[in-house]
């Protein structure tokens, strides 16, 4: 259950994870992007994962339309507003969203800068009319590899001041994170916050090396962090927080079904754990089935599920001040 008297946040939700089928449909027709269907139940087996995929990169691409109808700034700017108005609708009080301006900027040659200012652009417009607030993470998008990473970066920093953190996403068992170390120093010299994710599809070595020599204070998914009770121990005494997405790991194969999900353990091992998204409209949930579906299944407890709403905005890249200030426009509400 979600209680409405604690801030509710999703602290792991890709941007362009989640574009609405409509608007494919809509910037798919505008920009003449050749789509496999002409209406929105035809189109959506190929946006969205009708049954579990076999592997991440399977499911990975499930997203590629929703960037390919991206024909100019404007639409990038549409989406990123559409972002907000969903996490309104979705009942979340505060949400870090995550993009890769590289992938967005992809099919049609978009400048990566350009794509950055697009997106601040669009979710500051929906903050300010849809009266919640969000922050940007910037995502390397590893599957196109290091050099494709480096312009990415450079976009992502030609617009410091409005991200809060870096990410790496994508095919993690293709690309292993060791590929990425001048990238991740960049990131921490400019001053950004680091998640990663990490344990998703590969295995612990590859969340101790976020953690190591990516400098991750986050790590996304971390599920087979549960395969190695060295690493259960040292998120818990460092305080590195498990950014959770049941669901996705569930279609992602990377869980078989949602009672082995490792959450419970993880919360129980006291590693600060919360409950996330990842890519909503790819996936056919918003945050309320994750609290009230997933991680009933998962078998958490309802005091669990209340330590993970709170981990989420213990877990959040925000100030102290800006934390308490969240908490008390929620409970004026
Ligand atoms: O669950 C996931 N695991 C790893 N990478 C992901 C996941 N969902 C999306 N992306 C990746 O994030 C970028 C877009 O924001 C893309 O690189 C996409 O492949
Ligand atoms: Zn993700």
């Amino acid at each position: 259950m979600i209680l409405p008297q604690l801030p509710l946040t999703d602290i792991h939700r890709h941007l362009d994870g989640n574009i609405r089928a409509s608007t494919i449909l809509d910037l798919g027709r505008a920009f003449n992007c050749g789509l496999p269907a002409n209406d929105i139940e035809s189109l959506r087996p190929h946006v969205q994962v009708m049954s579990n995929e076999p592997d991440l990169v399977s499911f990975l691409q499930k997203l590629d339309w929703g960037v390919k109808v991206l024909g100019d700034l404007e639409a990038c700017r549409r989406v990123a507003y559409e972002n907000i108005e969903d996490a309104l609708r979705a009942g979340i009080d505060y949400t870090e969203l995550r993009f890769s301006p590289g992938y967005m900027a992809m099919t049609h040659q978009l400048p990566i800068p350009g794509v950055v200012e697009a997106v601040i652009d669009g979710v500051q417009a929906g903050c300010r009319d849809f009266g919640i607030s969000a922050k940007l993470i910037g995502i390397m998008s590893r599957t196109f590899g290091e050099h494709a990473c480096e312009q990415e970066l450079a976009g992502i920093l030609a617009h410091r001041d409005q991200i809060v953190a870096i990410d790496l996403a994508g095919d993690e068992l293709g690309f292993p994170g060791d590929r990425f170390l001048t990238h991740f120093q960049r990131a921490r010299d400019a001053g950004l916050h680091i998640t990663v994710h990490a344990g998703e599809a590969a295995g612990p070595e590859s969340i101790w090396q976020a953690i190591q020599q990516l400098g991750a204070e986050r790590i996304g998914h971390g599920v087979k962090a549960v395969q190695d009770p060295a690493l259960m121990d040292y998120l818990a005494e460092h305080g590195i927080g498990i950014e959770s997405c049941l669901t996705s790991n569930i279609q992602t194969s990377t869980v078989a079904d949602l009672a082995q999900h490792p959450l419970k353990k993880f919360l129980q091992h006291g590693v600060m754990a919360s409950l996330n998204t990842d890519d909503p409209a790819v996936q056919g949930i918003e945050l309320a089935h994750e609290y009230e579906v997933a991680a009933p299944a998962a078998g958490l407890a309802a005091a669990e599920i209340r330590q993970a709403q709170e981990n989420g905005l213990y877990m959040a890249f925000l100030s102290v001040d800006e934390k308490r200030a969240l908490k008390e426009k929620v409970a004026q509400r």
